[in-house]
């Protein structure tokens, strides 16, 4: 569904990313950990076609996001850690119009406000501004877009830096629904915890290089940190 092979970007001989090989599958969580400058957000705007990579391809249903940018696309999401919108329309309009940009224009008013709804936005929220939002509420707008695009891939960076606990806990419920659904999702984070709860599985990258490469089920929320950490002091 999602893969990179030997995928690489270098920024003037600095080697931002050096031959991740990846695939994630559908409904599964894939997250990326690593400290700042690590890659993780390389590696997904490799995936989004933002950059273009030095050598190595990153394929998203078997085809290569350079050679098919449009048909990529169509397939997936998008989650910044700011989910952009316009302040000045509604949830529900923002909704509507990303949809409608999308090639989605099945939907009705109903429709938008059950996607909301099923992302946690009640009717009364959705109908405000996006200028009175929580960026929790923007979140949730965002994961009500690609649940309108019936996007089968999911890429995230960093979406719940900044939420409170609570927040945390409902977006990541909702990533799990998307995942159950057969979405394939890559997410970068530095919450381990959420990784470890949400996570499938968990790639922890240094300098451009994924290190280590675990399986959330087969450790613990400590063995996570440990290991996560000795990875960091080498
Ligand atoms: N446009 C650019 N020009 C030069 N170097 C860049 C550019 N973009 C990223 N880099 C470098 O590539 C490396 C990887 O950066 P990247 O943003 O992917 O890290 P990250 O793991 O996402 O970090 P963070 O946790 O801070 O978001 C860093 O050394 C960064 O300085």
């Amino acid at each position: 569904m999602l893969e990179a092979t030997d995928l690489t970007k270098s920024y003037n001989g600095h080697l931002a990313l050096d031959r991740l090989n990846l695939a994630v599958r559908p409904g599964e969580i894939f997250c990326l950990l690593g400290a700042n400058g690590a890659g993780k957000t390389t590696t997904i705007n490799l995936f989004l076609n933002f950059i273009r990579p030095s050598s190595g391809s990153a394929r998203i249903k078997g085809l290569d996001v350079v050679e098919h940018p449009l048909e990529t696309k169509r397939h997936l999401a998008y989650i910044p850690e700011q989910v952009n919108l316009y302040r000045n329309l509604t949830g529900l309009e923002n909704l509507a119009y990303f949809a409608a940009l999308a090639g989605h224009r099945e939907h009705a008013t109903a429709g938008f406000l059950e996607l909301l709804a099923q992302a946690g936005l009640t009717e009364e929220a959705a109908r405000k501004r996006v200028s009175t939002y929580s960026k929790g509420m923007r979140q949730k707008v965002g994961i009500a877009i690609a649940a309108a695009k019936q996007a089968e891939v999911l890429l995230l960076d960093e979406p719940t830096s900044g939420l409170d606990p609570k927040a945390s806990n409902e977006f990541s419920e909702l990533l799990v629904r998307l995942r159950d659904r057969g979405v394939a999702v890559l997410m970068a984070t530095h919450d381990l915890f959420r990784a470890k709860e949400t996570g499938t599985r968990v790639g922890i990258m240094k300098r451009g290089r994924m290190v280590a490469l675990l399986d959330t089920a087969e450790v613990g929320h400590a063995d996570l940190e440990r290991i996560y950490l000795d990875h960091m002091h080498d």
